[in-house]
């Protein structure tokens, strides 16, 4: 039926690195391209992790035309994604804070793991820093108004059922019925006729995506000026610290 299956595979985390980002948008480009494929399921490869979303060393002690590029990278899969014609479905296999809980948000439907390791939510205040308008829309076009506000202040992580429960994800099932499930409701969406979905998709999608089209650069320059900070800077750095010296 022309699904196309992506899947993450960026060890030990998927974390969105400028190369993942870039990757992922050349494989999007070329099914969006190539009409044989009308869906696409997005998924990892990395077992108990969808994702750890963007990747911190990108954004930690590299120069201004560094953070600049990664951040259109991150702008471009986020608009790709959020704009595609084609019906993605996320296969959440596993964690997904942050960006990789954003990526997800971007997909048409959402089915995951019922694992309650597997949390999802756009933690950015927990590490200092602030989900920029067009996550807060994405997460609010999703679950709405008042539970994003919530969510995003406290940077709340969602277990499945509560994730279930908020509308974050469409459906929790079994973590060895995760793929088949994507399958089949790919199969129902696929049922109506794509000029009429797309149209609606974007109907409904464009003038969120349009805030973003129309100030990307003003975007970057906020970024640059935000993330080049001494206060974020150090919040970085103490939280990839933290997240390494788990282990130790
Ligand atoms: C007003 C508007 C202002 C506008 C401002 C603009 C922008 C700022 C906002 C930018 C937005 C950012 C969104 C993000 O996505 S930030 C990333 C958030 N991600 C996280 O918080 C997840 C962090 N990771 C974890 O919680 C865990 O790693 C895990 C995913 C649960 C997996 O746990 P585990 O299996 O135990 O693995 P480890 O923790 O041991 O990690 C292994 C390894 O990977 C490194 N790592 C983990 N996450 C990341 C990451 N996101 N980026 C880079 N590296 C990561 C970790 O440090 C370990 O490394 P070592 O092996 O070297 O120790």
């Amino acid at each position: 039926m022309g699904v196309a299956v992506i899947k993450l595979k960026n060890p030990p985390v998927n974390s969105l690195s400028l190369e993942v980002l870039t990757e992922f948008v050349i494989s999007l480009e070329k099914l969006e391209n190539d009409k044989t494929f009308r869906g696409v399921i997005v998924t990892s490869d990395c077992p108990g992790i969808f994702s750890a979303g963007l990747d911190l060393t990108e954004m930690c002690g590299k120069s201004q035309a560094h953070y600049a590029e990664y951040w259109r990278a991150v702008q471009e899969l986020w608009l790709r994604l959020y704009l595609s014609n084609l019906v993605l479905i996320a296969a959440i296999n596993g964690v997904s804070p942050a960006g990789g809980c954003l990526m997800s948000l971007t997909c048409d439907y959402r089915v995951l793991a019922d694992n309650p390791k597997y949390n999802m939510g756009l933690n950015e205040t927990l590490l200092g820093i602030v989900a920029p308008s067009w996550f807060k829309d994405t997460l609010v076009n999703t679950v709405g108004h008042r539970t994003a506000e919530r969510a995003l202040q406290l940077g709340l992580l969602f277990p499945p059922a509560e994730a279930l429960r908020v509308g974050m994800v469409d459906q929790v099932v079994p973590e060895d019925q995760v793929h088949s499930t994507a399958l089949s409701v790919m199969a129902q969406w696929l049922a109506v006729p794509d000029h009429a979905r797309q149209l609606t998709k974007n109907l409904m999608r464009k003038p969120t995506a349009d805030r973003l089209v129309k100030q990307r650069d003003a975007d970057i320059q906020y970024f640059l000026r935000f993330i080049s900070r001494d206060s974020i800077q150090k919040s970085l750095r103490v939280y990839l610290d933290k997240l390494r010296q788990k282990k130790g």
